[in-house]
């Protein structure tokens, strides 16, 4: 569904990235993992359009290098950026509504019930200002609005960052709910013991190259490795 190959990309004349493969199958859960600094969420940026990329990233098919953060949404990839963004001004249900799209992508056909069904606390705070949640069930709403785009890929970067424990396993338990509908995922998130049960494959970054990549089972098998580059 999505792959990059070979992927570079600067900030200015900065480069970050220097060569970053990786690959989300239909319905997989994929992770990227590394320390700090180390390009995560600047692959993210390349895959979303937000940098200028010439060459390695294609979805569904197609080489979409080039092409706007607008175009490539519309392809079917939704985002849940870092820092959780929701309109701090309108209500849970605006904020769900305002991103709705019409085009039934796939077979999850979201509807503001599907997302409360997903999320009874946002149901129950449906008419509460965006800016007054706390910050887990912010994380939910954003994670609600970028669903009812329909997405073919949901990127979570960060999705459980700085969040209570208890939130945080609402999250994840969110994120093997989407698994079993289905949902194919990119997530970037440090829960390495989480992680392992819940996606199939992960990669590691580490100076903005892709140096190890395997499913779960691999992830605990090079523990060592895997500690050397993530440090957790
Ligand atoms: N807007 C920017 N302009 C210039 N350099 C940037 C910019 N954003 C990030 N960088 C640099 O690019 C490198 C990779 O950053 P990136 O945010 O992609 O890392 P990350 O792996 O996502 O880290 P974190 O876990 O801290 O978010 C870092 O050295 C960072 O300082």
């Amino acid at each position: 569904m999505l792959q990059l190959s070979h992927v570079e990309a600067a900030y200015g004349t900065s480069q970050v990235l220097f060569d970053v493969n990786l690959e989300v199958p239909q319905g997989k859960i994929v992770t990227l993992l590394g320390r700090n600094g180390m390009g995560k969420t600047t692959t993210v940026r390349s895959i979303m359009g937000q940098l200028p990329n010439k060459q390695g990233i294609r979805f569904d098919g197609a080489d979409i290098c080039g092409e706007t953060p607008d175009a490539i949404a519309r392809r079917g990839i939704g985002l849940v950026p870092e820092g959780r963004i929701v309109f701090p001004t309108l209500t849970v249900r605006e904020n769900l509504v305002a991103t709705a799209a019409n085009r039934s992508r796939n077979a999850q056909g979201w509807t503001l019930e599907r997302i409360y069904q997903l999320f009874p606390r946002l149901q129950e705070r449906h008419g509460q200002l965006a800016q007054t949640l706390s910050g887990g069930e912010q994380q939910m709403l954003a994670i609600g609005r970028a669903l009812m785009t329909n997405p073919k890929l949901l990127i979570l970067d960060e999705a459980t960052e700085g969040l209570a424990p208890v939130i945080r396993g609402e999250i994840w338990r969110c994120i093997e709910a989407l698994k079993a509908a289905g949902q194919s995922i990119l997530l970037i998130d440090k829960n390495l013991h989480v992680l392992k049960r819940v996606a199939d494959y992960h990669y590691i970054l580490e100076k903005g190259r892709t140096v190890w990549s395997g499913d779960s089972a691999a992830l605990t098998r090079d523990a060592e490795t895997v500690y050397r580059y993530v440090g957790l």
